[in-house]
């Protein structure tokens, strides 16, 4: 006989509990409804025009805080067709409108703007109208994607309401090893997890002090290649010194999680996930010698200032192999200002990279890079489904910066110790 699981007896949560509960009325468990405030609602231009649309034909609404509201466009920018380009007017009339925030063709990719601007902070939740949303768990708010419609009501009301996730718990030991990064580490948790392991759960992520918050921000990005809800890296090292932290957000000892895995960092070697699935995860060495005809360098996942030094560390005084094209699109104009003033774009030009504007980029397929029937792409992005940037028949590669720059020299894929003169 079979009756429903009662609750655990424990009052201990989980890092999402914690938050979900301090930021409601009442302490709430995984399976349970809360009802939460939010702080920041996040709209990208791909989403704007059904955004204004529910806001103003279905709910007849306003945004209660329009300085919680945010609208970026980033994904296609600058606009590429008439439609866009009309799609982005309509954005930035409504923005001038009602008051909330625009940022512009040129600012960057929202979830780098938003970070950069100080719009996602521990404890907050954060509701964007785009799947890597679950970036800002990089410094414990609560990052969630959600729909049109969801992002609407939260606009109008200034509240949410969701299922409280399940956690999986995911301990990194160890070192990494020169060589090895983040998104390597990111690669492998998908890996491990599985492209649907994670389905509706909170990732909670416990680091210690290691990671920068840009390496946390690619960690919690991939997260929700996993289905994850949320991915909320626990603060530590640099975040305690960026942030005020509230203890409230630490997780309890004694929190029930419904997976624990742990993951050895020193055991980790570049790791590459091939065609068509995010978690079809290889050692960067099995797959060398293919073939490469587009490297891109840039994205949500990969494309900060510390992505751009790891791709230039390779390439500076080397050159693009023939036939192979390199694009490299800084995540914001900070970041490109900075790569700017530090020599880095300099470098990667030298080197024959096509450099872009900040935003998004050829990432999803839409311009800047479209791929053609049959070419291979190897790219620092987060997802590599068949169609993603452009013909059915184009295969991507996932892999680090430091990777992708040493494929770019190559003309194939390759490690950064086959580009002669480095690491030696
Ligand atoms: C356009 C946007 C809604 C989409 C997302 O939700 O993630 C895009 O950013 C992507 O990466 O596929
Ligand atoms: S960079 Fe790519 S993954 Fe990130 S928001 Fe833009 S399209 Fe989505």
């Amino acid at each position: 006989m079979s009756s429903p699981s009662p609750r655990p007896q424990t009052t201990a949560q989980t890092m999402a509990e914690k938050i979900l509960s301090q930021r409601g009325d009442r302490a709430v468990y995984a399976g349970d409804l809360a009802v939460v405030e939010v702080d920041q609602v996040m709209v990208v231009d791909s989403i704007a025009q059904s955004f204004i649309e529910r806001m103003e034909r279905d709910l007849g609404a306003v945004p209660k805080f329009p300085e919680r509201v945010s609208i970026v466009i980033d994904h296609v920018a600058p606009a590429s067709t008439v439609s866009v380009a009309q799609a982005q007017k309509e954005a930035r009339e409504y923005a001038a409108q009602t008051g909330v925030r625009l940022f512009d063709v040129g600012r960057g990719i929202c979830h780098q703007v938003l970070m950069e601007e100080g719009l996602a902070r521990p404890g907050w939740i954060v509701l964007g109208s785009d799947s890597h949303s679950t970036t800002y768990g990089a410094v414990a708010a609560f990052g969630t994607g959600m729909g049109a419609t969801d992002i609407a009501l939260a606009a109008a009301s200034g509240k949410t309401w969701l299922k409280v996730p399940e956690s999986v718990k995911v301990t990194f030991v160890g070192d990494l090893r020169d060589g090895v990064s983040a998104k390597d580490v990111a690669l492998e948790m998908i890996r491990v997890l599985g492209a649907d392991g994670a389905t509706y759960q909170s990732i909670e992520m416990h680091a210690g002090g290691r990671f920068s918050r840009g390496e946390r921000m690619t960690l919690a990005n991939l997260c929700v290649e996993a289905g994850a809800k949320v991915g909320l890296v626990v603060p530590g090292g640099e975040i305690l010194d960026m942030y005020d932290v509230p203890q409230w957000v630490y997780p309890d000892p004694g929190a029930i999680y419904v997976q624990q895995v742990e993951i050895d960092l020193s055991a980790l070697n570049p790791r590459m996930s091939a065609p068509n699935e995010v978690d079809n995860v290889h050692d960067v060495s099995e797959l060398r010698g293919l073939r490469v005809d587009q490297v891109f360098i840039g994205t949500c996942t990969n494309g900060r200032i510390e992505d751009l030094h790891e791709a230039a560390a390779v390439l500076r005084g080397q050159k693009v192999a023939p036939g192979t094209r390199l694009l490299v699109i800084p995540a914001s104009s900070q970041v490109m200002e900075q790569a700017m003033e530090d020599g880095t774009l300099l470098t990667l030009q030298r080197a024959g990279a096509v450099l872009g504007t900040p935003g998004c980029g050829p990432c999803m397929g839409r311009h800047q890079g479209v791929l053609a029937p049959g070419e291979v792409c190897v790219s620092t992005s987060n997802r590599n489904f068949i169609g993603r940037m452009g013909d059915k028949d184009a295969r991507i590669y996932l892999a680090s910066p430091a990777v992708a720059a040493a494929t770019a020299v190559m003309g194939k894929i390759a490690l950064p110790g086959d580009v002669v003169g480095v690491g030696a």
